[in-house]
């Protein structure tokens, strides 16, 4: 949408990406080579141990923190580039990266459809298209019939599947999923999954789920472990039924 334009539907690449935090004898290297390939439409796990590099890898991923070197691609638009990046980062998050986080973190005095409809409403689209946007989106996520109420009336998973619903609006090229199931049981873990599985499909996004959740996990057919600042990709059971 808006500012940043890029070709839809083309995945998210990092090659060799580093960073480093300070400098001199207390530098740290948290990542020192990350390599990730998503294409549209795909669902993949990210996994590590305490101090590995995922918060900083996700950080880089979403544009929050600029990594020191290597190269990023998003939805065929290079983000970074060996110390290049482009110059608008900030309408990159808003209009081309779709967030999730382990708590819906929803706008409590605005009703579901405002709380979807609220991020184009504030990059300058038509109050109507972005109210219709979220509305389409609300209904595809099954909680269409509570496009007029307020997220205190809802419950956990719904207000989860609104808070997907705002994730999508901008039709990013990504989503980053931050520990997304971890309260949830099993049943409502395995359905958010199924829907960010159902979500990539049909709006050709691609996902990367960061998780300790051992519900989800076998659901990947594909995860990237990260170990001391280094990505290592394994093929996941991948036992997702949608
Ligand atoms: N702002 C910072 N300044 C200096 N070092 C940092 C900073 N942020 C993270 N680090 C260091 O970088 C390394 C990776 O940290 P990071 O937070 O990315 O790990 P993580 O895998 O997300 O860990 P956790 O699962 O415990 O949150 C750690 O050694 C950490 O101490």
């Amino acid at each position: 949408m808006a500012d940043v334009e890029s070709t839809p539907g083309e995945g998210i690449h990092i090659e060799g990406l580093r960073k480093r935090y300070g400098r001199g004898e207390t530098a740290v290297d948290a990542l020192k080579g990350a390599d990730i390939a998503v294409a549209a439409g795909e669902v993949v796990g990210l996994v590590g141990p305490s101090g590995s590099g995922k918060s900083t890898l996700l950080k880089c991923l979403g544009a929050v923190t600029e990594p020191s070197g290597g190269r990023m691609t998003l939805g065929g638009r290079v983000i970074y580039d060996e110390g290049w990046r482009i110059p608008d980062l900030r309408a990159l998050r808003r209009d081309r990266i779709g967030f999730v986080f382990q708590a819906p973190h929803l706008i409590p005095f605005l009703n579901v459809t405002d709380n979807v409809a609220l991020l184009p409403m504030l990059a300058g689209h038509a109050n109507a298209d972005a109210r219709a946007r979220a509305r389409e989106l609300l209904e595809a996520l099954d909680v269409g019939h509570r496009a007029q109420a307020m997220p205190s009336q809802l419950s956990g998973g719904e207000q989860q599947r609104v808070a997907i619903a705002r994730a999508l609006v901008s039709r990013p090229p990504v989503i980053l999923a931050d520990e997304p199931t971890a309260p949830l049981d099993s049943e409502r873990a395995l359905g958010v999954i199924g829907i960010l599985n159902r979500m990539a499909r049909e709006y050709r996004t691609a996902v990367i789920v960061v998780t300790h959740d051992e519900k989800i996990i076998p659901t990947f057919e594909r995860i990237y472990h990260i170990r001391d600042g280094r990505t290592h990709e394994e093929l996941g059971e991948g036992r997702m039924s949608t």
